[in-house]
């Protein structure tokens, strides 16, 4: 049925049937929902020189709007303030609560062109590789942040979320699954990563490239639609909760303490970011042994390389031995077995997914 757009007590906030706020309407421009979560493209410093130090998350979404106008020449925006924080304090409860309001409001919408999610970068690749893997639909969810707070010089935040909903509305980007937007490039959600801790050109999939970029805020894509090798899509509309998966890191003197620490705590899952192709000492290589099998705990090896590939020799539900992450590394994969746990997949169903064959759908 048609959604009623109906107009509020401000001659420019409007109220969708979904109960979203609008800021402007005008019919004829594409409709768009942004879900503001906080970081440090809505940061404020006392200086406007400081890119560290900030408080990250200190600006409403309205105020993300008023810094860059001109995003509502191009789109109607409905605002949803998800949360206001920094993103290491973003958690899987309110990642599924974004996924499932996304599915509900933008993907069962028939006047919604896309979602756009503003996000600090700490994080950012975890929430837009989760967003990817569980929002099912072929409308863009488009995932921006900033390098520089809102206060700052040439504050890169205005640009980056003009930007975002411009490839949020258009027609193009549709059936690519989430992608971020930032520093006038489009990349594929699934395999991008953070590259640089305080420059604005971080975001990169150094092997897989761009899937696009912005040229005068028009995006241009190299190719057509396309599908990450090996992504499944993933429901889930039944999870409320996604289980606990600790990262440990391989390095010289690697302790197995720290493994039997993390399943004694509480671990349902865990992830290696090995050395090199995911390698660990001889030592923690049995420690793991131990786990799988006296535990049934699932361990994922990845690697803490930036780039590369942890490789499947094939896996075998009788040997306790961990599952090669693919291209994934450790914070995806990380992401990537928790919804497998929350959809209580066993260890084959696991496997598949992490080697690109899942057997199931969904
Ligand atoms: N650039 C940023 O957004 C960093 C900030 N600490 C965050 O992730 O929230």
């Amino acid at each position: 049925s048609p959604i009623v757009y109906r107009q509020e007590a401000s001659p420019f906030v409007f109220t969708n049937s979904n109960g979203l706020n609008f800021t402007q309407m005008n019919t004829t421009l594409p409709n768009v929902t942004i879900f503001a979560t906080g970081g440090t493209i809505a940061g404020s410093s006392s200086s406007n020189t400081a890119t560290t130090g900030y408080t990250a998350g200190a600006l409403g979404i309205l105020t993300l709007l008023d810094a860059v106008p001109e995003v509502l020449n191009i789109s109607n925006v409905a605002g949803v303030q998800i949360s206001n924080v920094g993103s290491p304090d973003v958690t899987s409860s309110i990642l599924v609560q974004i996924a499932h309001q996304i599915n509900n409001v933008v993907c069962n919408d028939p006047t919604m062109a896309g979602a756009v999610v503003t996000h600090g970068t700490d994080t950012l690749e975890e929430t837009a590789f989760f967003l990817d893997a569980t929002v099912n639909c072929e409308k863009p969810v488009i995932i921006v942040g900033a390098m520089r707070p809102a206060t700052a010089i040439s504050a890169d935040g205005p640009f980056n979320l003009l930007e975002a909903v411009s490839v949020a509305i258009n027609p193009a980007a549709r059936n690519r699954g989430a992608m971020v937007v930032m520093n006038d490039r489009i990349v594929s959600a699934y395999y991008v990563t953070k590259t640089n801790a305080n420059t604005m050109d971080t975001f990169k999939a150094y092997e897989q490239g761009n899937l696009g970029t912005l040229i005068s805020n028009t995006p241009y894509f190299f190719y057509p639609p396309v599908t990450p090798t090996g992504k499944a899509a993933y429901d889930i509309r039944n999870v409320t909760a996604i289980p606990r998966v600790d990262i440990l890191m391989s390095y010289q003197d690697m302790s197995n303490d720290t493994l039997y620490s993390a399943v004694s705590s509480g671990a349902k899952g865990i992830v290696i970011a090995g050395s090199g192709a995911g390698s660990t000492s001889s030592n923690f290589s049995l420690a793991m042994q131990d786990v799988i099998t006296m535990h049934g705990i699932p361990i994922i090896d990845s690697t803490r390389v930036m780039s590369g590939e942890v490789s499947n020799s094939g896996f075998d539900p009788e040997d306790p031995s961990p599952i090669s992450s693919g291209f994934l590394n450790p914070y995806k994969s990380r992401v990537l077995l928790g919804i497998l746990l929350a959809q209580m997949r066993n260890v084959t169903e696991i496997a598949g997914a992490f080697n690109g064959s899942a057997t199931f759908v969904g």
